[in-house]
């Protein structure tokens, strides 16, 4: 489902942030992405969408190679794919239900689909009737199962998140982590950075474990 072979990425400022990194995921896998601060986690993360491009190497996304994408193209390669991020990115002057309608609006779908797939995806994340809320008015875990409907609300068949329960208490975090097994239950492929060992070694999954910009594990 995602294949990255032997992919380098160097910023001119600061050196290479990923070396000859290999590995492959399969569909329906779920995977952990850890490593110290700076090892290259989110600039990884960051090649998939992309977001940034690799200075070398080759990245396969569901079967099409996306190292020469057009501008053009790009759109249709991130429907494949749902994007959490530690600091949730949800605009707070719309409510719930519009920040999860984001990429459904911009993706032209109509209003009645719109709702009905909205409101599923809430539905899922247990926030259904949190809908009319503005993202202030939510708690720190609340506000991320809104980031998490957003980011399955047109049904991706992959999730990358980064560090996506950086900013909750251990309880809030199991919550997000099984809602994320859930996913991966119905044979989504996930792909999770995170810090917090304690949470993986509960989770018995895969670990890509980067060191430096090298995958020192799990490749
Ligand atoms: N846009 C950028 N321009 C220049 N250097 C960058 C850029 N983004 C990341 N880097 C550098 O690349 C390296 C890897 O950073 P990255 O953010 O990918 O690590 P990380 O493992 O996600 O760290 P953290 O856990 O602290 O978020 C670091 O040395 C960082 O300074």
């Amino acid at each position: 489902m995602l294949e990255f072979q032997n992919v380098t990425k160097r910023y001119s400022e600061s050196g290479d942030a990923l070396s000859e990194v290999s590995f492959a995921l399969e569909p329906g896998e779920l995977a952990f992405l850890t490593g110290h601060s700076g090892a290259g986690k989110s600039t990884l993360l960051r090649l998939i969408p992309v977001i940034e491009r690799p200075t070398r190497g080759k990245i396969v996304l569901d079967g099409q190679p996306i190292n020469r994408l057009t501008q053009r193209e790009i759109p249709f390669l991130r429907r494949k794919l749902g994007l959490i991020f530690q600091d949730y990115r949800l605009l707070h002057d719309r409510t719930v239900f519009d920040n999860v309608a984001l990429p459904l609006a911009i993706a032209g779908y109509s209003p009645v689909e719109i709702g009905r797939r909205v409101r599923a995806a809430l539905d899922k994340v247990g926030l259904l009737r949190k809908e009319k809320r503005y993202p202030k008015g939510l708690s720190g875990g609340e506000q991320q199962r809104v980031g998490i409907a957003r980011a399955i609300v047109h049904k991706p068949p992959v999730i990358l998140a980064d560090e996506p329960t950086g900013n909750l208490d251990p309880e809030l975090s199991a919550e997000i982590m099984g809602l994320f097994r859930e996913f991966n239950a119905v044979g989504v492929t996930l792909l999770i950075a995170t810090h917090d060992l304690g949470l993986i070694s509960r989770m018995a999954c895969r670990r890509l474990r980067l060191h430096q910009g090298r995958l020192l594990e799990g490749g």
